[in-house]
């Protein structure tokens, strides 16, 4: 692929399905099932190489959160991913693509470890999978924390409820306070939440999700899930967010987060999410 291509498609002509990907950030910035848009992208987006694209799926990596030696979230959203294979069919007839970042000066000025990120995304019908390998490809071992960063759209957010969070523990951090368990068995957004949960189980559903459909989110070797809307004042603070934007959008953000992940040498750490579509038939 030239260096001029900074975006592919993988497409299943058959059933209208597309995944757009942007590799500024391996960012995934389209996902259509049926021909219906699945993700929100900001209006305000930014495309200019610098910023992490305000929408899709952008990839946290080695850091969740503000961090002193580095931007938020970390770089990987941030740096400029490379192709590793192009969209194909395989056997089972799921188009796959591979995308892979490789440590480079820049990431080593910030943080002086050697890795091998690689996300194979795979498109079935109603179904897009995102897997996630790390390897240490150095010779100290490293801690990260990381996270697929999930802009569900949906056409009204104070319809939506997401299942499959009761009884976690969590960290609410718009009021900083530890949460013992989540007592509500369907979440409802109806303000700024910006939950991160901990040990969640691996099957969560989003209901009024894109166009109104429901959505299986299933992870493994993530055992953690963050919640986020930024609402009023939130969307406000935000230059790439549009202020009317925030009830058509939610983030559910399955990572490994709360605790680090330790990686020695040669060591890979695997985890996946799974984005099932309940489509009409
Ligand atoms: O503005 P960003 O750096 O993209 O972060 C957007 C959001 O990401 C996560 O969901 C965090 O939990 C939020 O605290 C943060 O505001």
């Amino acid at each position: 692929m030239s260096e001029y291509q900074q975006t592919f498609v993988i497409e299943r002509k058959e059933d209208g399905s597309s995944v757009n990907v942007n590799l500024f950030g391996g960012t995934v910035t389209s996902w259509k099932c049926c021909g219906e848009e699945m993700l929100f992208l900001s209006k305000n987006a930014l495309f200019d190489n610098k910023k992490g694209i305000r929408g899709g799926i952008p990839i946290v990596f080695p850091h969740f959160g503000p961090w002193p030696i580095g931007p938020q979230h970390g770089f990987a959203r941030i740096q400029m991913w490379e192709v590793e294979q192009l969209p194909s069919v395989d056997v089972s007839g799921n188009v796959v693509a591979i995308i892979a970042l490789v440590d480079n000066a820049e990431t080593r000025k910030i943080w002086d470890f050697k890795f091998k990120l690689r996300m194979t995304l795979t498109l079935l019908k109603c179904c897009f999978s995102m897997d996630l390998h790390v390897t240490n490809t150095g010779d100290a071992e490293f801690n990260f924390t990381t996270l697929i960063h999930t802009y569900f759209r949906l056409p009204d957010v104070t319809k939506s409820r997401v299942l499959g969070l009761t009884g976690c523990k969590y960290f609410d951090k718009t009021t900083g306070q530890d949460i013992q368990s989540e007592t509500r068995e369907q979440l409802s957004v109806d303000r700024n939440i910006d939950n991160i949960y901990a040990n969640v189980p691996d099957e969560l559903t989003l209901t009024g999700g894109p166009a109104g459909r429901t959505i299986k989110i299933t992870k493994k070797g993530f055992p953690d899930t963050v919640v986020w809307n930024p609402w009023v004042d939130g969307a406000q603070k935000m230059a790439d967010f549009g202020d009317d934007e925030y009830p058509l959008m939610l983030c559910v953000e399955v990572g490994h987060v709360v605790k680090k992940v330790s990686l020695a040498p040669a060591q890979e750490f695997h985890a996946s999410q799974t984005l099932q579509i309940q489509c009409p038939e």
